[in-house]
């Protein structure tokens, strides 16, 4: 018998691909615990430093939490009388609690992507601030879609109302110089004495409150955010530039500047030959391309001489070998960096700049919506008034930005402007609160060129708009900015967003509180009020969707703050810094000095070089006559001592460079007088003969002689 042998079955192809299948797993389980491990090692390492007392894992400072019943009662049903103030994300009423307590409710637009930012903002920041130099916020209520908030009520409104008001005359030089000290303080207490570091970012007269003895206090947080990181303490500007600032800063630049504004102190003439110092060099560079007689100071600097950073520098002037006085002639720089200097830009007359050939115009044109920064505080390329007109044209113009929702007829009076008609009837000025403006009022005839390049502009979105406009400055700096999108998406939680989260808005909902109509005559534009209708979403754009992105670059670059306050860098990506307020508190400064705005546009023909009030201030600095900017309302009965170094500390708060501006706690310092005003870059100096003038001068006389 033939035993039948079986069929060896084959275990091995089963076995061989259990064992495959345990390999995979395992080296796949592997992989990712090493790369958990990583992730949890980056976490760690990048959240180190990280303090945070607002975020969600940090309890809230304990707030009252109103029901709507109860403040609808307390101001008489939101009525018309207990209005007290208008603002870009809302109405303020006053109303009286039961307890008897005078409080202020805001009643925030709602529909608004941005009003419900701006009210987490302001109850996570503003909520776990408690000092008698900013305001303090009582309670909040949220019902549905209403959101108010409860401030402690300021008998004396705002610093706006106070300066601009009738009652103007209450602000005497004294509590003017209080207020300086107090916003001071407010804004030492926010960037030293808080952690982490609070930047206000829209220091404004409307934001500065007075209570019933005129002590200022810093209100409204709605833009303000956290310094969280060390990196974020650091804009891009600045890393790029890092290197080179700690060459140069070590120098000492008040020296090399030369120019002394205090009135005590001899100014270095123009002409002086520097030391070759690449570093000061490349920081009067930068100076001198934003100064409104910046051609002066090509004098004394080898233009194409900077450390190879400066390339780096979007802002930069792109006419490195040309630079523009004020008459929109070109200032060549001779071979050795010495530019000719023509002594009549001394004595500028505005109106002559209205006559730009057409060549120039175009030109300028071409510059303006690109950095329009540089023409707002006098850089030379155009005049105020083209200005006004080129910034309210892009703005109003209706084919130009469909976007920019214009809230308000615009009135049909033409206007024309105009500073040089005394501030005694206050009422007359209006703020260049752009909605009032009529597109009509840009149609004269030798303006037309510019109205229609503006106008007739294929419509565009914002988003496009501001892309196609800083084109330069993305390519720049978008892969750096690429990065720290993802970077902050990811790990970064941002404690302003998580209220928002528990409370769970209903963003589609609204609410019919907006007064479509609403006027404020003493508003300022503020870039929230125009985008308070948009959907800010649609703007905080693919392009920087993050979170933290949406709020300061989507919603930002050009159009975060407060126009005229907002620093010039945040004109580009740069992030909301310390350095931005200091910029917007040398405006505040300006403002409450002068009691004017600073933006003027006026009924009655007025001097165009007083327009735009830090142009105006910068040409006085460099006639050597600042206290003529002093409030004419205050007559002689001020202290000039005061004025003057007000006005001259305004002036190194709005120097270009967020690095040349001072700290907070010198600022502090030297209004208390315990500190000497550093000296001021040329720009803002008197201006003597230059010595190349001088000895050009002399020269022809010996020859005639
Ligand atoms: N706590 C308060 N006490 C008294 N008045 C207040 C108080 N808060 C605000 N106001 C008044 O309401 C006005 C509007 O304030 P709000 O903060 O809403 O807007 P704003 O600062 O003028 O504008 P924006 O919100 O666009 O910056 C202020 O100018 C001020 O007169």
């Amino acid at each position: 018998m033939t035993s039948r042998q079986p069929i060896p079955s084959n275990p091995k192809p089963m076995s061989g691909i259990i064992f495959l299948i345990i390999t995979v797993l395992a080296s796949l389980i592997i992989l990712f615990a090493i790369l958990y491990f990583l992730y949890y090692l980056w976490y760690s390492l990048v959240h180190r430093s990280r303090t945070n007392p607002y975020d969600s894992s940090t309890p809230l400072v304990k707030l009252h939490r109103f029901s709507y019943k109860e403040l609808k009662s307390a101001t008489e049903g939101f009525s018309d009388s207990t209005s007290i103030g208008k603002g870009g994300s809302g109405i303020v009423y006053k109303g009286i609690l039961k307890d008897g307590k005078l409080v202020a409710v805001k009643l925030l637009d709602s529909g608004s992507f941005q009003s419900e930012r701006e009210f987490q903002n302001e109850l996570q920041i503003l909520g776990g601030i408690k000092s008698p130099l900013v305001v303090s916020l009582l309670g909040y209520c949220v019902e549905r879609n209403k959101r108010l908030v409860v401030y402690e009520y300021m008998p004396n409104r705002s610093l706006q109302e106070s300066l601009f008001s009738e009652s103007s005359l209450c602000m005497n030089w004294g509590r003017r110089f209080d207020v300086i000290l107090d916003v001071a303080r407010a804004l030492a207490f926010l960037h030293l004495d808080c952690d982490p570091p609070v930047i206000h970012g829209d220091v404004k007269p409307s934001n500065v409150l007075l209570d019933s003895e005129y002590k200022a206090k810093l209100s409204d947080f709605g833009l303000s955010r956290l310094k969280l990181e060390e990196e974020f303490g650091v804009d891009m500007f600045s890393q790029e530039l890092g290197k080179s600032q700690e060459l140069w800063k070590s120098q000492d630049l008040s020296g090399n500047f030369g120019g002394m504004t205090t009135g005590t102190e001899t100014p270095t003439p123009i002409g002086t030959p520097m030391e070759s110092q690449d570093e000061v060099d490349f920081a009067m560079a930068l100076q001198a391309s934003s100064s409104s007689k910046g051609s002066t100071m090509f004098q004394n600097i080898r233009p194409f001489g900077f450390n190879s950073v400066t390339q780096n520098l979007s802002f930069f002037n792109e006419n490195d070998a040309t630079t523009r006085n004020a008459k929109g002639k070109e200032v060549s720089i001779v071979e050795n960096g010495v530019a000719s200097y023509d002594e009549e830009l001394s004595s500028v007359d505005h109106r002559k700049e209205l006559d730009l050939g057409g060549g120039d115009k175009a030109r300028n044109i071409k510059q303006w919506g690109k950095d329009w920064w540089w023409k707002q505080d006098g850089s030379g390329e155009l005049c105020s008034k083209d200005y006004v007109k080129e910034w309210i044209g892009s703005q109003i113009c209706p084919s130009t930005n469909p976007e920019w929702d214009l809230e308000k007829k615009c009135s049909p009076q033409k206007t024309s402007l105009d500073i040089s008609a005394p501030l005694s009837k206050p009422e007359e000025v209006q703020e260049t609160t752009l909605q009032e403006q009529e597109p009509e009022t840009l149609k004269k005839e030798s303006d037309k060129e510019i109205t229609e390049k503006t106008c007739n502009k294929k419509p565009r979105k914002m988003k496009e708009w501001w892309k196609e406009e800083h084109l330069d400055e993305l390519s720049k700096k978008s892969k750096k900015a690429k990065r720290l999108e993802s970077f902050c998406k990811k790990r970064f939680k941002i404690p302003h967003f998580d209220i928002g989260k528990r409370f769970q808005f209903k963003r589609k909902r609204k609410f019919g509180m907006q007064d479509e109509n609403g006027d404020d005559p003493d508003a300022e534009f503020s870039f929230r009020k125009g985008w308070k209708r948009k959907h800010t979403r649609s703007m905080g754009s693919d392009m920087w969707s993050g979170d933290l992105f949406s709020r300061e670059l989507s919603s930002t670059t050009s159009m975060r703050g407060t126009l005229c306050y907002v620093a010039p860098e945040y004109g580009g990506c740069g992030y909301l810094m310390e350095k931005a307020d200091i910029y917007s508190f040398g405006v505040l400064v300006l403002v409450i000095v002068s009691g004017r705005r600073p933006l003027h546009v006026l009924n009655s023909p007025m001097k165009l070089e007083k327009a735009n009030l830090v142009s105006w201030c910068k040409q006085l600095a460099h006639a050597g006559n600042v206290l003529e900017l002093v409030d004419e309302r205050l007559k002689d009965d001020y202290n000039k001592e005061q004025a003057s170094l007000c006005i001259n500390l305004a002036l190194a708060c709005l120097q270009k460079m967020p690095e040349l501006r001072p700290d907070i706690s010198d600022i502090v310092k030297i209004l208390k007088g315990e500190m000497e005003l550093p000296s001021l870059p040329f720009e803002f100096s008197p201006s003597p003969p230059s010595r190349t003038f001088s000895r050009s001068k002399r020269r022809h006389k010996s020859y005639a002689e």
